[in-house]
């Protein structure tokens, strides 16, 4: 549809667009990225034959954009300059119109029923059909650049070329405008180039992205060849990471600040737990990166305060998500603010160790009730499962881990946990071998991520050997705990 041949240009004497090339086909949206001044709306008005290359060519369907008239390339082609303020008195109605003028033969042409269809479904995309009588000087910035995204889909050219296209709009704006256009481009064959601000927006949507540095091409290629950390790093000269997205197979980024925090000093030990009548809680002054399996807040994120709490066997309620965070607040706790798992153990009983260690040292925390500790290896043959019984493991280390050591951690403190139940010989009551856990265990894994910055957490690292030994010896403990109770 577009293709970009060695293309150079600029202003006069200043050269600032340097050999660029590449094709979008039909159906396709490309997004361009690069730094403030790199030369995209350069790019853009020499693409859209505003200014002329002083080298290579634009073609459009392999016709070279030199040889269409002005109507021609209208029809082919609509560009959406960046945001005009400069919006003359019309009605949105009258200034959507506009993009219909390509499409108007002669002097005495009229207003066909195509013109209005046209005109119609655009402002309903945009959501501005409601402003249809509004003058567009009434309008604010994100409904002006609304009614000027109608305009050019009014244009119903094959190929748009906007700048910035969300500038302006707020985030569901943002999102109703890409889904509507990204909707064009799969189900309509609409072709689209965009100049884009925001990394994660076009990562998101786009098909391709060209990623520019001083008017050159510093990357090209799908969202994840281009949104690297270092070669974000490098062109924007800002630090980044990467990240998956929730939901899509796209990278997304974060922005790294350089500020010192005012408080430097983050450890945590024994002393941050405190015992409730019906739990036991690690409460910190400041918020710890935590990985965990729990009941509230699961997964990974950041939180001051862990709570495991007991609740009767008989425990048995249909939205337990709700009754949980209701129980947190009435405890104190922010519900935004803790990660929350349950047992049918007596918390009380919560067996709590500290190790020193050259990084810093590690806390752990462990209950266990195992009248349904099962063996994973077996648990396929079994059908009915023991509701009560649970392990819950809590390792709380002062140091920076990596995501990889979180994970690792994970591991390690998941096998200390199996051995333990091997020492204490646990049994499967239903395929009569070894237990490797309960069938609703629970382990958080949290950092303070200050002090000694550690990728690893397997057994070859000294955290790795500390969550083995510690989390084996809490649950040992535990277990003894347990049975001890039992025998009573
Ligand atoms: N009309 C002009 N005449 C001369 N130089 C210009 C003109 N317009 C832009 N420039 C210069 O060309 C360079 C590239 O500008 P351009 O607007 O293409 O960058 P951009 O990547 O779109 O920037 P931004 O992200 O800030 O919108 C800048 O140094 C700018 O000062």
């Amino acid at each position: 549809m577009l293709k970009v041949e060695h293309i150079s240009g600029g202003y006069q004497q200043t050269p600032i667009i340097h050999d660029i090339s590449f094709e979008v086909q039909k159906g396709e949206f490309l997004g361009i990225l690069g730094p403030n001044g790199c030369g995209k709306s350069t790019l853009i008005k020499i693409i859209s034959g505003i200014i002329k290359p002083s080298s290579g060519r634009v073609f459009i369907d392999g016709t070279p954009i030199e040889k269409l008239s002005k109507r021609q390339l209208a029809k082919k082609m609509t560009v959406l300059p960046q945001i005009q303020n400069n919006a003359f008195p019309a009605t949105v109605r009258e200034t959507v119109e506009i993009g219909r003028y390509p499409h108007q033969t002669g002097f005495f042409s009229s207003w066909s029923e195509e013109d209005e269809k046209a005109v119609i479904k655009a402002m309903e995309l945009t959501d501005v059909l409601k402003y249809q009588d509004t003058n567009v000087e009434f309008l604010s910035g994100g409904e002006r650049q609304r009614v000027f995204i109608a305009q050019a889909l009014a244009q119903s050219s094959e190929l748009l070329i906007l700048d910035e296209p969300t500038n302006h709009l707020d985030i569901a704006h943002q999102k109703q405008i890409l889904d509507m256009i990204r909707r064009e481009v799969t189900e309509h064959g609409l072709t689209v180039v965009a100049v884009f601000h925001d990394i994660n927006l076009a990562s998101l949507y786009c098909d391709h992205l060209l990623l520019m540095e001083a008017g050159r091409m510093k990357a090209y290629g799908e969202p994840h060849e281009v949104i690297i950390e270092q070669q974000l790093m490098e062109v924007y000269e800002a630090r980044i990471s990467t990240q998956a997205h929730p939901e899509q197979p796209k990278p997304q980024m974060a922005i790294l600040p350089d500020f010192e925090d005012e408080k430097k000093e983050k450890t945590v030990s024994l002393s941050n737990i405190q015992m409730g009548a019906d739990y036991v809680a690690f409460i910190a002054d400041f918020p710890l990166k935590v990985l965990s399996s729990a009941v509230h807040n699961a997964g990974l994120g950041w939180y001051r305060t862990f709570i495991n709490r007991t609740v009767p066997p008989e425990y048995d309620i249909e939205n337990v998500q709700t009754e949980f965070m209701q129980y947190i607040m009435n405890n104190g706790f922010s519900p935004t603010n803790t990660v929350g798992m349950m047992t049918a153990v007596d918390t009380k009983k919560a067996v709590m160790k500290e190790y020193p260690a050259s990084f810093g040292s590690l806390i752990v925390i462990v209950t266990a009730g195992i009248g349904g500790a099962v063996d994973v290896s077996r648990a396929y043959q079994q059908t009915v499962f023991q509701p009560i019984g649970t392990i819950n493991t809590w390792v709380i280390i002062n140091g920076k881990l990596s995501d990889e050591a979180f994970v690792q951690g994970m591991m390690t403190a998941t096998e200390a946990k199996s051995k333990a139940l091997q020492t204490e010989n646990v049994m499967d009551k239903w395929s009569n071998t070894i237990a490797t856990g309960t069938p609703t265990d629970s382990l958080l894994v949290a950092a303070t991520q200050h002090g000694k910055y550690m990728q690893y957490a397997g057994p070859i690292t000294e955290v790795g050997k500390m969550i083995g030994k510690g989390v084996y010896e809490a649950t040992v403990e535990a277990i003894r705990i347990y049975k001890r109770e039992m025998e009573q």
